[in-house]
């Protein structure tokens, strides 16, 4: 990449009180508040990050996901480069919510091709005592939706954060080269071309 520092659009999308906010201020400033608020709307922070002799600047957009704010949250999709799908582990609903998610953003980011976007699966607060959705389950989802990456999160305790956003970067990489490697006509595929062309449905 030349010594330029690349800027990343990343979205964290999820039900409320997954822990999107939480897991965006584990991963930026390493601190964790338990009595954070629902958020109205979007916010976004920064980050600069090295992977792989790489730099970025990961600006994060943390979404609200109470259904009242899905007005306030859409137009911030579009031009996003990775997106962080986020479910509790005590929550099933929140799990089962997933495939609602990955539809809105690709449905308002305007993407048709879901499987060759760099999704992160993240299931967040494994700290809990009254788990519910076994990792089990959570794989096969995963599985099902381009084989995303799955990862245990705790924004509490700050367990696998770092390597769950770090992930994002990676799955952005490792799409891009395939693309670029994959002929079409004797010519490499526009990436932006493939992933952001319109989508078709969302509920
Ligand atoms: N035990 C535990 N609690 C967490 C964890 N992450 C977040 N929480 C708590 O869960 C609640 C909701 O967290 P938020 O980060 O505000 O959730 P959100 O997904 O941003 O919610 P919305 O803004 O409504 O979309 C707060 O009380 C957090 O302290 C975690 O990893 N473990």
């Amino acid at each position: 990449m030349s010594g330029k520092t690349k800027l990343l659009k990343v979205v964290l999308l999820g039900d409320g009180g997954v822990g999107k906010s939480s897991l965006m201020n584990r991963f930026v400033s390493n601190k964790f508040d338990s009595q954070s608020f629902h958020t109205i709307g979007v916010e976004f922070l920064n980050k600069d990050v090295t992977v792989d002799d790489d730099t970025y600047t990961m600006q994060i957009w943390d979404t609200a996901g109470q259904e009242r704010f899905k007005s306030l949250r859409t137009p911030f999709y579009r031009g996003a480069d990775c997106c962080l799908l986020t479910f509790s582990v005590d929550d099933v609903q929140s799990f089962r919510n997933l495939s609602m998610w990955r539809r809105e953003f690709l449905y308002y980011a305007d993407i048709q091709d879901g499987v060759n976007f760099p999704f992160v699966i993240l299931g967040n607060k494994v700290d809990v005592e009254n788990r519910i959705v076994s990792a089990e389950d959570a794989r096969a989802w995963c599985a099902s939706a381009g084989n995303a990456p799955y990862f245990e999160t705790s924004a509490k305790d700050a367990t696998n954060v770092d390597l769950a956003f770090l992930a994002a970067v990676r799955r952005l990489k490792e799409m891009e080269e395939q693309m670029e490697m994959r002929p079409v006509h004797g010519n490499t595929v526009d990436l932006n071309k493939v992933a952001k062309s319109k989508s078709s449905c969302c509920s």
